[in-house]
């Protein structure tokens, strides 16, 4: 494993005396087994998959691999505890806030566990884990607690003698395929509006994860049969969702390849709901504003090792600061400390497996191929691990492979551009639409920019800027529905009219 504060990254400071959250001794892992009716199940098939640690490549358990059998099981307990009469249909509405509050304060009280957890689980750095992936599953819990008893209906003024009562009921039984880099926080972004419409959950986490949530939910206290959770691969357990006859909605976070198979199942199946969270090949827009957008670009590139849908992988910057941008953009990468993600010192661990390593390298050396200017890191930290240097290209086209496909790793590619409108067009030429940013202090010049680009999110002068209460989407192929604010709340409803004459 690369040590902290070797030659080629930034040196670990001397951890500051501060109170900074420490990762905890894990002895073992409690809960490897599929969860359905509250119990935990082998698997149908007596399979089970080892998961490892990216960081040293050491096991760390083995989980009981669900199938087919094992979701029609759990799509079974989920339609049973939905019917209405059920012990969850006669949960009071404020009542279901009170089980969601009592899901985040578990979680509170286990953060330092569930975040060491995390990072063992994926590699990403502790005080990442502790300070995004819980603090944002915390707050999406609560965040959505605090719906469950203000999803209105209206009473609607129509002509004649009728009246219009309408009424939000839930969807019903809401299967939900989950990615590998944010394990926790995709889980609590399907099940928190799910459940605060008052539906119930069959949940895959992504293959090589751990599943933690199981024993965090059996405490709480939620019914049998809210939410089932079948740890598994996609082709088996994950198809099995989205083609599942008595599945009403499907909620996928993944590849675009991917979430094109869920939605054509879902429509060949029973035609379920869908809402899909792809990829993205995310452009931020810098004018000449500089400093601010050398750190916020650079964060966004680089966050959780660029393994990240929102990640800023394409930046066009104003031929006038290009050099200046390129320089400082070297100078801020050298402070990356690539590491043991268990020190809280590291800001940059490994790669989740060695498929997406060699992937991410492939495309690092079709960029040097195509000739984009390598101008920082642009290899592996060392041999037979998954740890990639933090990698800045400049001098990038439109044209070459690394402009256009998403490389899910930490590569940054910095364009240059002489006119704002041919930017914006440059911007918006990929088939993604997930997120944007624009840098500058122009206030006209960012609500005319962000007028134009085609992406559900735009941010300005700042970059990864999720919160509970803004929705989440993409346009084009980066997915369809919002998930996150009152907006998710829609994709987990049916609104029913009842049309009454007076
Ligand atoms: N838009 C977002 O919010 C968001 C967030 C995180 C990741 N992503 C995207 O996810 C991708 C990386 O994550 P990944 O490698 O886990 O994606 P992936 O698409 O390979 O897998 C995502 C999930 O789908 C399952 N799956 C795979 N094949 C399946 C199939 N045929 N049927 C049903 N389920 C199947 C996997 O087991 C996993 O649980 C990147 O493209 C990234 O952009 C998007
Ligand atoms: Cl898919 C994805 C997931 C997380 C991030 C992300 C990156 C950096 C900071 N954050 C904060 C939050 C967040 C999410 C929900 C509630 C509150 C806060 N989320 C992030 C970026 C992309």
């Amino acid at each position: 494993m690369a040590q902290n504060g070797t030659a080629e990254n930034g040196v670990a400071e001397e951890i500051p005396a501060l109170p900074f959250p420490q990762p905890v001794k894990v002895q073992d892992i409690r809960h490897t087994k599929i969860f359905i009716d509250n119990e935990w199940h082998t698997s149908s098939r007596g399979r089970t998959f080892p998961t490892f640690n990216p960081a040293t490549g050491v096991r760390i358990c083995d989980v009981e691999e669900a199938d087919k059998e094992d979701v029609d099981k759990a799509v079974e307990a989920a339609k049973a505890a939905g019917q209405r009469g059920s012990p969850w249909r006669r949960v009071d509405a404020s009542s279901r806030g009170r089980l969601l509050h009592k899901l985040a304060d578990l979680m509170e009280r286990d953060r330092l566990l569930l975040a060491t957890l995390e990072t063992l689980d994926t590699g990403k750095p502790f005080l990442q884990s502790f300070f995004i992936d819980l603090d944002g599953s915390i707050k999406t819990l609560r965040y959505y607690a605090g719906w469950t008893d203000k999803i209105h209906g209206k009473s609607l003024p129509i002509d004649g003698s009728f009246m219009c009562l309408t009424k939000h009921e839930p969807v019903g039984v809401c299967g939900a395929i989950i990615p590998w880099n944010f394990p926790l926080l995709m889980f609590m972004w399907k099940i928190a509006p799910a459940l605060s419409c008052g539906n119930t959950v069959v949940i895959k986490p992504a293959d090589p994860c751990i599943n933690m949530a199981s024993g965090l939910l059996f405490q709480a206290g939620f019914p049998p049969g809210v939410v089932n959770i079948v740890p598994g691969f996609g082709p088996t357990a994950g198809a099995a969702i989205a083609c599942h006859m008595n599945i009403d909605k499907v909620a996928f976070t993944g590849s675009t390849e991917v979430g094109q198979l869920i939605k054509e199942a879902a429509a060949k199946s029973n035609l379920k709901r869908v809402t899909l969270e792809l990829g993205g090949k995310n452009p931020c827009i810098v004018f000449a504003d500089l400093q601010l957008a050398v750190e916020e670009t650079q964060k966004g590139a680089f966050y959780n090792q660029g393994q990240c849908c929102t990640a800023a992988s394409r930046v066009f910057v104003e031929e006038s600061i290009h050099e200046e941008f390129v320089r400082r953009s070297i100078e801020n990468a050298k402070k990356i400390v690539i590491g043991d993600p268990l020190d809280p010192r590291t800001s940059h661990g490994p790669q989740i497996d060695r498929q997406q390593f060699d992937k991410i390298m492939d495309l690092i050396e079709s960029g040097k191929k195509e000739g984009a200017k390598l101008e920082y890191g642009g290899a592996a930290v060392e041999e037979k691990s998954l740890f990639i240097q933090p990698t800045i290209f400049s001098g990038v086209k439109d044209h070459m492979r690394i402009a256009k496909e998403e490389i899910f790793g930490p590569v940054q590619c910095i364009f240059s551009f002489k006119s704002q409108q041919k930017a914006i067009e440059r911007a918006n030429s990929s088939q993604y639409g997930l997120v944007s940013a624009v840098f500058t202090t122009n206030m006209d010049r960012a609500l005319s920019v962000s007028a134009a680009l085609e992406t559900g999110t735009v941010w300005i002068n700042c970059y990864n800027a999720l919160h509970a209460q803004t929705p989440f989407g993409g346009y084009k192929m980066s997915g369809n529905g919002r998930e996150l604010g009152e907006y998710a709340l829609a994709e987990y409803s049916e609104v029913k009219a009842k049309n009454t004459k007076t």
